[in-house]
């Protein structure tokens, strides 16, 4: 049975009031107080599935408390220490389930506080998020991450970065990085209307599985050569790739076309051709 909260939480408007969290806009905050939403996106198939999870960027604790009524246990990292009360008092409401962390998730260690195989959920700030997305992507793959899942609150432009296919204004780094590690899809759309404040655009739930890598290719060999053919990204690859040692010669082992641009070519292509530059 899912765990209930021992005293009757306040609605999050109340507890945004009665602490005093008036959003800033310094720290990304856009709060989530809809607590039907909340559950929705915490019962993401996969997000969680009663595994430990880890949320950065608790705030007031909405999307806290819907993960921990789905019945993780939760590490969760907070900057605003405005934010630490509010939290304290879930702890309260759901004993030994939940930790607070009071810091920077850019700088904390993350799988050290979270430990091997936690879920990773969160309704990012918007400033720090795709850093985070891609320090998490670059993590030790030995065959897979430390970590299980990805469930990832962005505005929608990131989103659509993420799960973006060849040929479309959306893609680059981001898609080919995303797509080589996981299995990327947007799981839900979230109007700006749900929050608040409303930011200016949408924002969707891309939920993120990661894929085993038996394939040899190195992180570093594949972000040289996306760099290098993103870097100018309408010109033809014998063009923007010419000041990367041997990568002309593996585009021809591979057989992709050097007058193709770099935004024709998929994933796999991408990958092959890192593949041959780290032999
Ligand atoms: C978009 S709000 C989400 C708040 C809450 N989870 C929700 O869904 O309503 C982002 C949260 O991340 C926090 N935050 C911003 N930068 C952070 C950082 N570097 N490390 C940890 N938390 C951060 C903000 O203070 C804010 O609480």
């Amino acid at each position: 049975m899912p765990p209930e909260a021992r005293v009757k939480l306040p609605p999050l408007r109340d507890v945004i009031a009665t602490h005093g969290l008036q959003a800033s806009k310094a720290l990304g905050q856009n709060f989530l107080l809809d607590e039907q939403l909340l559950d929705r996106i915490a019962a993401i198939p996969g997000a969680i599935d009663g595994q430990p999870a880890f949320e950065v960027g608790p705030g007031p604790g909405g999307l806290t408390r819907a993960i921990l009524r789905a019945g993780a246990r939760l590490v969760a990292v907070e900057r605003d220490r405005r934010c630490l009360p509010a939290l304290a008092e879930l702890d309260a409401a759901f004993p030994g389930q939940l930790r607070i962390l009071s810091g920077d998730a850019m700088e904390i260690d993350a799988r050290a506080e979270a430990g091997d195989g936690a879920h990773i959920i969160a309704n990012l700030p918007y400033n720090v998020g795709t850093a985070l997305l891609i320090g998490w992507l670059s993590a030790d793959w030995s065959p897979l991450p430390w970590w299980s899942t990805l469930t990832l609150m962005f505005q929608m432009e990131v989103a659509e970065r993420i799960v973006a296919q060849p040929g479309t204004d959306h893609y680059g780094r981001l898609a080919i990085l995303s797509q080589w590690r996981s299995d990327a899809r947007i799981a839900m759309k979230v109007h700006r209307s749900a929050f608040t404040p409303p930011p200016k655009v949408m924002s969707a739930v891309v939920h993120l599985t990661p894929k085993a890598a038996p394939d040899g290719v190195q992180l570093k060999h594949l972000e040289r050569l996306t760099a290098a053919a993103f870097g100018q990204r309408r010109k033809m690859l014998r063009q923007s790739l010419k000041g990367l040692p041997g990568a002309l010669d593996a585009l021809a082992e591979v057989g992709v076309d050097p007058q193709r641009r770099a935004e024709t070519v998929s994933v796999d292509e991408f990958v092959a051709v890192a593949r041959v530059l780290g032999r």
